[in-house]
């Protein structure tokens, strides 16, 4: 079954969580051991990227997850060298608040060759970035959303979905101080039909994660809690249970 197939048919049943591992952070076997503790967490997908990442951290990184895990690994690409056969899918990605025609179309074309060539799975998707941005937000030239404006990207996800883009992700930016505000998630997911709405950047608690989920998000991501907390696997735990509880009710 396909990556995406297969996040439709668990989505049928409740929502999920991703856990973001940055190549930058650590070793390819200390990357390991967190993608496993979250996994013994709950965590559903692991995302393996970066905006300051080399081609051999992605690689790397991905063999190793590939050769000892058994969930999906999905690329989340932060330039035209993410790519590797080792990952089940890319994020492929277009960055529709960039002021930069390079991150709206250039880099998804001149990573084509190579994506077609290592055989993954490509996921058409929109980003977009909200204020705070992180570190994203400045590589990404980002004409960032206002935290104060919630209806703004709904129009973006109608559009994106109109274009033929299954998935949005609605972006703080890693580490962000706060998280995407739940009213700009709801507005969002309202607007679209059958996109799959991903959030990120600035979750920390299972009460944060319980809002995204609550207010329309389906697929949850928390990347720099694992680079922060030592027990990993019972921090993922928190926001997993969270996660379950807002699809139940
Ligand atoms: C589709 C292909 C192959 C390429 C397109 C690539 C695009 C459009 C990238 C958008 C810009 C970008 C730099 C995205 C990176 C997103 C990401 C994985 C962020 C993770 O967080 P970091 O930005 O590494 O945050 P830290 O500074 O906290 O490490
Ligand atoms: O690191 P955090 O803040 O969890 O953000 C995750 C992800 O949305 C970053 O692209
Ligand atoms: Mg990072």
């Amino acid at each position: 079954m396909s990556v995406e197939s297969e996040i439709k048919e668990t989505l049928k049943n409740r929502k999920m969580h991703l856990t973001l591992i940055d190549p930058d952070e650590q070793t390819p076997e200390e990357a390991l051991k967190i993608a496993e503790a979250a996994i013994r967490g709950g965590t559903d997908i692991i995302l393996v990227g970066g905006s300051t990442v080399s081609q051999n951290q992605v690689d790397f990184t991905c063999k190793i997850l590939k050769e000892n895990i058994q969930k999906p690994i999905i690329i989340f690409p932060g330039n035209t060298s993410s790519v590797s056969k080792y990952a089940d899918a890319m994020l492929y990605m277009s960055f529709i608040n960039s002021t930069n025609p390079y991150w709206l179309v250039g880099a998804q074309a001149l990573a084509a060759p190579a994506v077609k060539a290592s055989g993954i799975e490509t996921l058409p998707m929109a980003y977009m970035v909200c204020e705070p941005g992180g570190t994203v937000g400045f590589v990404g030239q980002a004409q960032l959303v206002p935290r104060n404006k919630p209806k703004l990207p709904a129009v973006y996800a109608m559009s994106s979905e109109f274009m033929g883009m299954r998935f949005f992700y609605l972006e703080a930016g890693s580490g962000a101080e706060k998280p995407i505000p739940p009213k700009m998630v709801a507005y969002t997911k309202k607007a679209t039909t059958d996109m799959v709405i991903i959030v990120g950047g600035g979750i920390r608690d299972g009460e944060t994660a319980y809002k995204a989920a609550k207010a329309g998000a389906d697929l949850i991501v928390t990347g720099t809690i694992v680079e922060e907390t030592e027990d990993v696997e019972s921090k993922i735990n928190e926001i997993t249970t969270a996660i379950n509880k807002a699809s139940k009710n």
